[in-house]
């Protein structure tokens, strides 16, 4: 390898002070003159053909262990789209094959276990999260180096899981629709259950950390089926773990973003499990949210990703309302309110983008 990454300047304040970050940290305010700022949960990935070629003959997982590839699929739908900010490739299963657990993600199915966690044994057997981990670690490093350093003044969203949505996909083997054997294992043995999540927390808090050192501007929590939680079962067996997690970079002053797919029932859950801004899916109107969670507190979201595939009258007016909407927030970040469908048409979110900059 010719350069030497490791010696890259270090990341740009530019980046740190964008409009997208200071308005993720609830300081709208100070830039509410400037055009509205707009990325897209999944922006990376099988909706654009350059990614699908970049990734030929690669495994997911594998990839995401190959610093230059990371950087170039991070960048494409950047360059493509003109987005405010990069997020990462990478993937919330990453931290658990860096520790050595055999995952690997099946194309069409999702995320797949060698060895799900069925017994004490097997919770008991996880590997330590030790220097051996953090050194394991090393090529995520080097890939947000070179991405930042690639992205100059755009910011660079990290992220990782969030311990229900991790360990869900440890105990259920594979993706599930209810997740209950999670849900069941929560309450029949709350210890057992503390252990994984502290375990889950600890891996994707060091990815987390390791993600700012190296770079990032701003870091994205994913737990993405909480939503499929009461709220009271939310606080006594989630959030704690969540905030353990968002804990590694509390100190690092990046936003921090939390979002889960169907949690409008419990905002206020997921705003104090340690989060500058609150992701919302389409089904939570930017007021209701705004007016439950605390002021000063930055919302992201949360166009209907339904309507990528509806007119562009109907998708560019109900864009047009988000951002209206959002004028409210101590800060508003645009998005979806979840990932961008594999069969979307790459035009459309590049039209979205520049409609967007235009209000
Ligand atoms: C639940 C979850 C996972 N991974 C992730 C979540 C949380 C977000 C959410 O709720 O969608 C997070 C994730 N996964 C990926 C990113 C990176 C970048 C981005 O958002 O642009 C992020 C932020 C890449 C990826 N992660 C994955 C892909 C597709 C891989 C491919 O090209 O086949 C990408 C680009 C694979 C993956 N990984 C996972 C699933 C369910 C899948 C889809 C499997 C499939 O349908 O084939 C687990």
């Amino acid at each position: 390898m010719s350069t030497p990454h490791s010696e890259l300047p270090p990341v740009s304040s530019a980046a740190r002070e964008s409009a997208l970050v200071k308005r993720l940290a609830g300081r709208g305010a100070e830039v509410a003159s400037e055009p509205p700022s707009v990325w897209f949960m999944r922006q990376a990935g099988r909706s654009l053909p350059e990614y699908r070629k970049a990734r030929e003959g690669t495994s997911m997982l594998e990839s995401c262990l190959m610093p230059e590839l990371v950087t170039e699929i991070t960048l494409q739908p950047v360059r493509r789209h003109k987005v405010d900010a990069g997020i990462f490739f990478s993937d919330i299963m990453v931290p658990l094959k860096l520790a050595g657990i055999d995952v690997s993600i099946e194309p069409g199915t999702g995320p797949v276990l060698t060895h799900p966690i069925r017994s004490k044994a097997d919770i008991d057997a996880l590997p330590p999260v030790d220097d051996v981990y953090r050194a394991a670690l090393e090529p995520i490093r080097e890939a947000v180096r070179l991405t930042t350093h690639e992205l100059d003044k755009k910011p660079l969203i990290g992220f990782c899981g969030a311990p229900f949505t991790v360990a869900s996909y440890m105990v259920e083997g594979r993706p599930s629709r209810d997740h209950l054997r999670t849900r069941a294992l929560m309450t029949a043995e709350p210890e057992l259950w503390a252990r994984l999540a502290q375990w889950v927390a600890d891996i994707s808090g060091e990815f987390l950390r390791a993600q700012v050192e190296a770079g990032a501007s701003a870091v994205q929590l994913f737990d993405s089926w909480a939503g499929s939680l009461a709220e009271a079962t939310y606080r006594a067996h989630v959030l704690p773990f969540s905030r353990a997690a968002l804990d590694y970079v509390r100190d690092l002053d990046v936003p921090r973003i939390h979002f889960g797919v169907g949690t409008g029932h419990m905002l206020s859950a997921i705003h104090e499990a340690g989060a500058t801004t609150v992701g919302l899916d389409h089904r939570t109107p930017i007021p209701t949210a705004i007016e439950t969670l605390p002021a000063g507190t930055a919302v992201q979201g949360n166009l209907d990703p339904a309507l990528l595939f509806s007119s562009e009258e109907a998708r560019f007016a109900e864009a047009a309302r988000i951002v209206r909407e959002g004028r409210t927030a101590a800060g508003h970040v645009v998005n979806l309110g979840h990932g961008v469908p594999p069969e979307t048409d790459p035009q459309v979110l590049t039209d979205l983008v520049a409609f967007i900059h235009e209000q």
